[in-house]
């Protein structure tokens, strides 16, 4: 491969009857990196994800995929990625263990199924009709085939809704042990932005079919260094102060209390309150 990067984007655009999607985005993913893309409804999340696997074609600008033209891909490129869609695949006659199988067959060097059903968590479910599954188990399975064949790049749009939360935990994990495991790249579209935290090295935010912010999530949009905010109770009465200097507040009310100071809290803006800044303004 020439390139050094994943996935690299210049200048893309796509308009569905003349209104603008996807309006001049650019974008890196350098190779073992989680990528998360974050952005309102309708933002051109979908779009560009579905364009970069080679399922929708674009109108203008240069988009490179493990180093080849996903509109120009062969069948040796697409056995390379991995892909998690929104929209379950037809396979309700089929047992777990059967649809699994069945996916392993298009891969040459694909893992084991069994070993693939219990990373998502379906070793108890693996005689049961998909059509039985609940929705959470339905989107294990999703996962479980977006991975089977060992994929260099793994795409997954909007991954674990419906997932409990314990399920959700185990699937962070299941995605960080491809990344540190076999170097695999992920791209990751969520609404859920303790997931963005949790799981990404890097967020992009989509407004309006462009990349308005992008970043490592703990110092997006200035959030490491933004003012914190310093709460305590004085008596039966909340009290809070924001400063840039969080230590010297707290060293001054614990001498003032001449000990711990009841009910201290300091917190800084959450991804939340950044994303949501970023939004407002991106629009
Ligand atoms: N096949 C299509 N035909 C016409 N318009 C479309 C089509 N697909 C998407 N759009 C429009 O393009 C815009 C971007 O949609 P896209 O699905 O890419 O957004 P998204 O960021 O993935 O949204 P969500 O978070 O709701 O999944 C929206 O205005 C949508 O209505």
């Amino acid at each position: 491969m020439t390139d050094q990067n994943a996935v690299r984007v210049r200048g893309l655009r796509k308009r569905y009857r003349g209104e603008p999607a996807v309006d001049g985005l650019d974008l890196d993913v350098a190779e073992g990196e989680i990528l998360a893309l974050l952005g309102p409804n309708g933002a051109g999340k979908t779009t560009t994800v579905e364009i970069l696997e080679g399922y929708r074609e674009r109108d203008e600008g240069e988009v490179s995929v493990l180093g080849t033209d996903p509109g120009r891909a062969p069948l040796r490129w697409r056995r390379s990625i991995g892909i998690v869609l929104q929209n379950a695949r037809d396979l309700n006659e089929l047992t777990v263990a059967e649809s699994v199988r069945h996916f392993v067959r298009y891969y040459p060097d694909a893992r084991d199924p069994d070993e693939v059903i219990g990373l998502v968590g379906l070793t108890e479910k693996a005689g049961a009709l998909v059509r039985t599954l609940s929705g959470g188990q339905r989107r294990r399975l999703d996962v479980a085939l977006g991975v089977v064949g060992r994929p260099r790049l793994l795409f997954l749009d909007e991954p674990t809704t419906g997932f409990d939360p314990q399920v959700r935990r185990a699937f962070w994990s299941l995605i960080r042990s491809l990344t540190t495991g076999y170097g695999t790249t992920v791209v990751l579209t969520t609404h859920y932005l303790d997931e963005a935290e949790a799981l990404a090295d890097r967020v992009a935010v989509i407004v309006a079919g462009r990349i308005v912010a992008e970043g490592d999530p703990a110092t997006l949009g200035g959030r490491a260094t933004a003012e914190a905010t310093v709460s305590w109770r004085d008596g039966p009465a909340p009290r809070s102060c924001r400063t840039d200097d969080p230590a010297s507040v707290v060293a001054e009310l614990t001498e003032r209390y001449g000990g711990p100071v009841p009910g201290l809290t300091i917190t800084r803006p959450s991804l939340e309150d950044v994303y949501l800044t970023l939004i407002e303004s991106g629009t």
